[in-house]
């Protein structure tokens, strides 16, 4: 007999998941109570958060919202950056000598991961390995191409390099250069307290823990990672170093801008003055020996043979160790795009953007930037918030009455009247694992998180644009010798150029878009290196251009 459920059900379909136990013990369902109860302060936090968010949303109607989507470290704050240069160019002056003790705090701390890999070798530490890519395509139209876990020894080292040894010599140099460099490290303390509130470290892996949810399925099958791979991407955290992080922008700026004087000057300015002053003497002072560091021979074999590329980490600033470890340093607009900063949670940005001469009609120049941090668990979350919405046909209205999990719950009112989407998909990533998951290819979590944004009946009217991004990565990983096809099979025996390769990977992103989009629309991919303020003010002109024209066809001007 076929019973039919009960009402509830079918709005709840999570029904099943939160109905206590019919075998439930007294004292389990007390931890129950408490453990409710708990989540019930979490849930009114957070709906009185969103019901917060929803009334400054209000005050946003009509402007031109934009989202800015992708996994982390693939450019969207840089994006953002390059959008404040060209289209906030007053703003982005002011704040330009506040950017100063980030690019000094990544420099020293590119210096810092470099030792903690010599020491690596030092202390006879085995190779990092990595995956072993061959079972899977990372340019798959599914999301079922998650790594074999099952059989990777392979190095993320350079195995030509295997002979490469530290001579006596070497380990004597590196002893006291550790010893002489060991200053950096109360530097390191002085920026991380100058720039306060709005930074703080990610010391743990923690944080990435994923939203255990069915629904990701570019998660590998297996539920727990291999502990063996979350031990390799701990090590290679801990060699990497912790990252910074950063709330807002506007926290830090703020709390730099009043130590250089922007809002005002006190007693406390003096002790940052100070504090200025000291950071300047030591990376004056460990000028030469960080020179040294870097530019030693075999110490570079050392970091290649044991996986570490740090021209490609962010926040590279070791070939410029000579301009920023000045006491007259000011940073340069192409340095602030360079630094890195992680984004935890979304910052909002306004600008004013200048109108074609060719518009003829008025469209709106005010636009707000949403720039959401991309940090694994928020990839889950957007994939996972929009397949669920997409899936119930939920309105978005605030009184959600289904326990759509609290965190996605949260996320709703950003992708709600969103009037374009800037997707920023790392080509550079084909070879790499996310660091918070080292089961999960980075191209491969891109081409995930495409489909979802895609495939959201959501987001079928927003104007989709998309950024192929860090092509000039790409471009030196080729040339270095990577093989592309060793990684995605399906490209076969094609040239091994910058070219074709992104030509290939445009046309995979391109084909996606048109097979899974609900309705046909336009859908812009760029190819880009957004370090490259140039090239990448015309790209985005083009647009602005773009979305002017869809703004426009909607609100039917033209
Ligand atoms: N070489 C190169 N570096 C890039 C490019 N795009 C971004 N980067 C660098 O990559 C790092 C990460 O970029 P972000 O813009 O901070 O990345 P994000 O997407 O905001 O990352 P989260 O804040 O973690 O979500 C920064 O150091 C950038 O300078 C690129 O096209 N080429
Ligand atoms: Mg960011």
């Amino acid at each position: 007999m076929v019973r039919a459920l009960p009402r509830t059900n079918e709005l709840d379909p999570f029904d099943d998941f939160v109905r206590p136990p019919v075998d439930e013990t007294p004292s389990e369902r007390a931890n129950r109570k408490m453990r409710e109860a708990k989540e019930k302060l979490v849930s009114d936090a957070i709906d009185e958060q969103i019901k917060q968010d929803k009334q400054a949303l209000q005050k946003t109607k009509g402007l031109v919202k934009i989202l800015l989507l992708g996994q982390s470290e693939s450019g969207k704050s840089t994006t953002l950056k390059n959008f404040r240069l060209t289209y906030a160019r007053e703003e982005w002056e002011a704040e330009k000598t506040s950017w100063k003790a980030v690019i000094q705090l990544n420099l020293v701390r590119s210096i810092g991961s470099t030792l903690n890999t010599l020491q690596s070798e030092l202390d006879g530490e085995p190779l990092p390995s990595s995956i072993d890519f061959d079972e899977i395509d990372p340019l798959a139209d599914s999301t079922k191409g998650s790594l074999d876990l099952s059989s990777a020894e392979d190095d993320l080292a350079d195995s030509s390099l295997a002979h490469v040894q530290l001579s006596a010599d070497d380990v004597q140099n590196l002893q006291a250069l550790r010893l002489r460099l060991a200053a950096l490290r109360r530097a390191e303390t002085v920026l991380k307290l100058k720039l306060g509130a709005g930074t703080e470290e990610v010391t743990n892996m923690d944080e990435y823990q994923e939203i255990p949810n069915s629904q990701d399925s570019n998660k590998r099958p297996a539920e727990a990672p291999d502990s063996r791979y979350l031990v390799r991407a701990r090590r290679r955290k801990r060699i990497q170093g912790a990252e910074m992080v950063v709330r807002g922008w506007r926290e830090l700026l703020s709390s730099a801008r009043r130590d250089n004087g922007f809002l005002g000057r006190g007693a406390n300015v003096k002790m940052q003055d100070s504090t200025e002053t000291e950071v300047g003497e030591i990376l004056v002072g460990c000028r030469e020996d960080m020179n040294t560091v870097w530019t030693n021979q075999t110490f570079r074999s050392v970091l290649r043979k044991r996986g570490v590329d740090m021209e490609n980490n962010a926040g590279f600033f070791l070939d410029d160790i000579d301009r920023i470890a000045s006491k007259s340093y000011i940073p340069s607009d192409d340095d602030i795009v360079r630094s890195r900063l992680r984004t935890v949670g979304v910052q909002e940005y306004r600008i004013h953007v200048d109108v074609p001469k060719t518009l003829h009609a008025k469209p709106q120049r005010e636009w707000i930037i949403y720039d959401v941090g991309g940090s694994r668990t928020m990839a889950s979350i957007i994939r996972t918030t929009f397949l669920y919405i997409s899936k119930i046909h939920v309105s978005l209205s605030l009184s959600l009455s289904f326990p759509l999990s609290l965190q996605r719950r949260a996320w709703i009112p950003f992708f709600d009247n969103v009037n374009a989407i800037i997707f920023l998909a790392p080509v550079s990533g084909f070879d790499e694992v996310l660091l918070e998951d080292a089961s999960i290819n980075r191209l491969n979590d891109s081409v995930g998180l495409w489909k979802a944004i895609i495939s959201s009946q959501l987001l079928q009217n927003v104007t989709m644009v998309c950024f192929l991004n860090k092509c000039d990565i790409l471009q030196r990983k080729l040339k270095n010798g990577i093989q592309f096809s060793r990684y995605v099979g399906e490209y076969g025996d094609r040239p091994n150029d910058v070219a074709p390769v992104v030509k290939f990977i445009k046309n995979k992103f391109t084909t996606m878009a048109a097979k899974h989009s609900i309705d046909e629309r336009p859908v812009y991919i760029y190819t880009t290196s957004v370090t490259d303020t140039k090239a990448t003010a015309a790209t985005l002109r083009s647009v602005r251009d773009g979305i002017f024209r869809a703004n426009l066809v909607n609100a039917q001007i033209v």
